[in-house]
């Protein structure tokens, strides 16, 4: 295969019917101003989030996609992403994509993106969002740490980031820096071990929002 031709292949276990993203996908209703704002190099970037130039597009050899079968899981039935190699504190693990879009509108129908749990925030000022309900990466399986037998809390966050790659604002998972999992001595055992589920807080904003779903559909 030549070298330019686009890669074809989708990692293990990836879901039929849904498109495995190498690059983002783009709204045909995102303005020219809300591109130029995701073009636009943040002034307060920090050096760690950044997506290098030289990193390959996927599928990442970081992570594995994993169908959860343990009763005690909340997300038993769904997939989860587990790490395929020991992961360093406060390492970049996968770039999140889906379709950039803009995040509200008040045209009647909608964007088609309020529902979705895959939807983060990319610039919120300018309003663009990034959606992993209909097409995305590995990404898009990282499950919240709410529930999950042993883990007491996340070992994983979705971080804004500098995509140095496109020229573009992305998110990305990382695993937790050593500063926010522990002190002292613990610190130096942080990060994320070969097999354990990668898993961020989604907030509590997320939850609050689901029960009040769950809420009015049983009032109903
Ligand atoms: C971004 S997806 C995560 C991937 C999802 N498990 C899948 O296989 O597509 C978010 C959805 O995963 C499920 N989920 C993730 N973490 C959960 C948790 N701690 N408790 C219950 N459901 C969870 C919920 O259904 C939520 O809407």
């Amino acid at each position: 295969m030549g070298k330019s031709q686009p890669q074809t292949t989708a990692p293990k276990n990836w879901p039929a019917g849904i498109p495995y993203l190498y690059t983002p996908v783009y709204s045909p209703r995102l303005t020219k101003s809300q591109l130029q704002a995701i073009r636009t190099l943040p002034p307060d970037l920090n050096p760690t989030d950044i997506i290098p130039r030289a990193l390959k597009p996927g599928p990442s050899a970081n992570v594995r996609i994993t169908a959860i079968t343990d009763p005690r899981h909340p997300a038993c039935g769904q997939c989860g992403l587990f790490a395929a190699r020991d992961i360093q504190p406060g390492e970049l693990i996968v770039p999140y994509l889906g379709e950039v879009h803009p995040g509200t509108t008040t045209e009647i129908g909608g964007t088609g993106h309020e529902e979705s749990d895959y939807d983060l925030w990319l610039d919120h000022d300018a309003d663009v969002a990034v959606d992993a309900a209909k097409m995305g990466n590995e990404a898009r399986f990282v499950n919240d740490y709410r529930g999950v037998p042993d883990a007491q809390r996340a070992n994983a966050e979705f971080r804004a980031v500098w995509d140095e790659r496109r020229g573009e604002k992305g998110m990305a998972v990382f695993a937790l820096p050593a500063s926010k999992r522990a002190v002292g001595k613990k610190a130096a055992s942080v990060g994320i071990a070969k097999g354990q589920e990668i898993l961020v807080s989604y907030g509590k904003g997320f939850w609050g929002k689901r029960r009040e779903e769950t809420e009015t559909w049983e009032e109903v």
